[in-house]
């Protein structure tokens, strides 16, 4: 692969310099097709919500918006990257386990589509701000308890989990009642997201199971039938060679067939269905180019090639042991054996890109593209050490655009004030 859309990584570097953040433009829209296409079900009604944690810019939004799918965010900052961005309102769906009063206030003021309440404390904040000028509609993040086998950062349903409330809690279903009251509220159901980088398409299942049945208990209790269920997202990518990467074109349609059978054999009204993807949307179409600075070899032989970012864009080494791989542009064909460590500028022994990589013999000025990249890399970059975040383009039939212009040394200093 020594292009990305008919365009070398070499003039790319020439005209953009490196580090770099590329998407694939194409693949991200094909990818985006897939979730819609798939996520399908002639009996139950769904939507495609795209959680923009991972990846997010004003371009970002508007080509989400342009493929028909729905958005999450979670700060007003995404927020208002989206609005900006032009993104329709009443599709957006504010998230977050700890948000302000003013975040919420926000929400209204906009208009916002769903808000996801976190937990009683949130509940009874929101139930005291709404009005009857606009009824938002509302979802509850409950937590069904679901162990997912990732690592323990990106689970996000243990009990005691940060996020929802627990489906064994009996305040879980008072918080659901009280939001179900109230008359400003349209409350249409739960969100629970069990995970991310989730590779058994089982996991998926049995929490939409396990949640279909917390919906029958709450008809049971209140004679509620919930109108809709957000699942979240979580669906797992490959990022290395031996990983298997799911296969959405089965698991998706499937999740909604069981929703459907779960429902009717349980006797419930059978909800519209959200899932609310992330990586799985960018995380294969993005690529980071970096160009060889050094390599050092240490006194136990251990060699290191230095590139020219570091785990400042690139977080998901040192966060998560995450495992990456990488080719340098020119030499695929070459001879793979020697073990490189691949590492960067930042004061931190765990400025780690990849651990243990077999690569060609490397040299100086060589570039090196690490593949997957495209989700939580842009979205989780630093400035420690100060150093400047790599800017991002698009490419696509042979075109390049810039959608995160290159920041300046003067963009780094736009908010110090000086002593004297
Ligand atoms: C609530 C919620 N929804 C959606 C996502 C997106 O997850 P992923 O990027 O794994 O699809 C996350 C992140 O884990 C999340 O916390
Ligand atoms: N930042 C995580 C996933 C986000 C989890 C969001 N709840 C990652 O890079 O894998």
């Amino acid at each position: 692969m020594t292009t990305i859309q008919h365009i070398s990584f070499e003039d790319l570097k020439s005209k953009y310099q490196t580090p770099l953040y590329i998407y694939d433009e194409a693949a991200i829209r094909k990818q985006c097709k897939v979730f819609i296409n798939k996520f399908r079900h002639p009996k139950v009604s769904s939507n495609v919500i795209y959680a923009s944690k991972a990846f997010l810019t004003i371009a970002m939004a508007q080509l989400i918006m342009s493929e028909g799918l729905h958005l999450d965010c979670v700060s007003q900052g995404e927020l208002y990257t989206a609005l900006k961005a032009g993104f329709p309102v009443e599709k957006i769906v504010l998230h977050g386990n700890n948000k302000t009063k003013d975040e919420l206030l926000m929400a209204l003021n906009f208009r916002v589509g769903t808000i996801i309440v976190d937990n009683d404390y949130e509940a009874s904040i929101l139930n005291e701000i709404v009005n009857d000028k606009y009824k938002v509609s509302v979802m509850l993040r409950v937590n069904p308890g679901i162990d997912a086998h990732t690592h323990k950062y990106i689970k996000t349903s243990t009990l005691d989990s940060k996020f929802g409330m627990s489906i064994l809690d009996p305040r879980t279903k008072e918080t659901i009642k009280s939001l179900n009251d109230n008359p400003n509220i349209n409350f249409l159901g739960t969100h629970s997201h069990i995970g991310s980088q989730i590779l058994e398409e089982h996991s998926f299942y049995d929490h939409a199971i396990t949640i279909l049945k917390f919906y029958k208990e709450i008809k049971e209790l209140y004679q509620i039938d919930l109108k809709a269920v957000n699942l979240g997202g979580g669906f797992g990518v490959k990022y290395i060679k031996s990983d298997t990467r799911l296969d959405l074109n089965k698991v998706l349609p499937e999740l909604l067939e069981i929703v459907y059978q779960t429902a009717n054999s349980l006797e419930i009204s059978v909800p519209h269905v959200y899932i609310e993807p992330g990586r799985s949307i960018v995380a294969e179409a993005g690529y980071t180019l970096y160009t060889v600075n050094q390599i050092k070899e240490t006194i136990n032989k251990k060699k290191y090639l230095f590139i020219d970012g570091a785990m400042n864009d690139h977080m998901r080494t040192a966060l998560y042991q995450a495992k990456y791989d990488a080719f340098i542009v020119g030499k695929e064909d070459m001879v793979h054996d020697t073990t490189y460590t691949v590492a960067g500028k930042a004061c931190e022994s765990g400025d780690i890109i990849i651990e243990d990589i077999l690569l060609p013999d490397a040299k100086p000025d060589d570039l090196l593209v690490v593949r997957t990249t495209g989700a939580y890399h842009y979205s989780m970059a630093s400035h420690y050490n100060r150093l400047t975040i790599p800017p991002v383009i698009f490419v696509k039939d042979g075109q390049s655009k810039v959608v995160v212009r290159k920041e300046s040394f003067m963009d780094l200093l736009s908010h110090d004030e000086a002593l004297v």
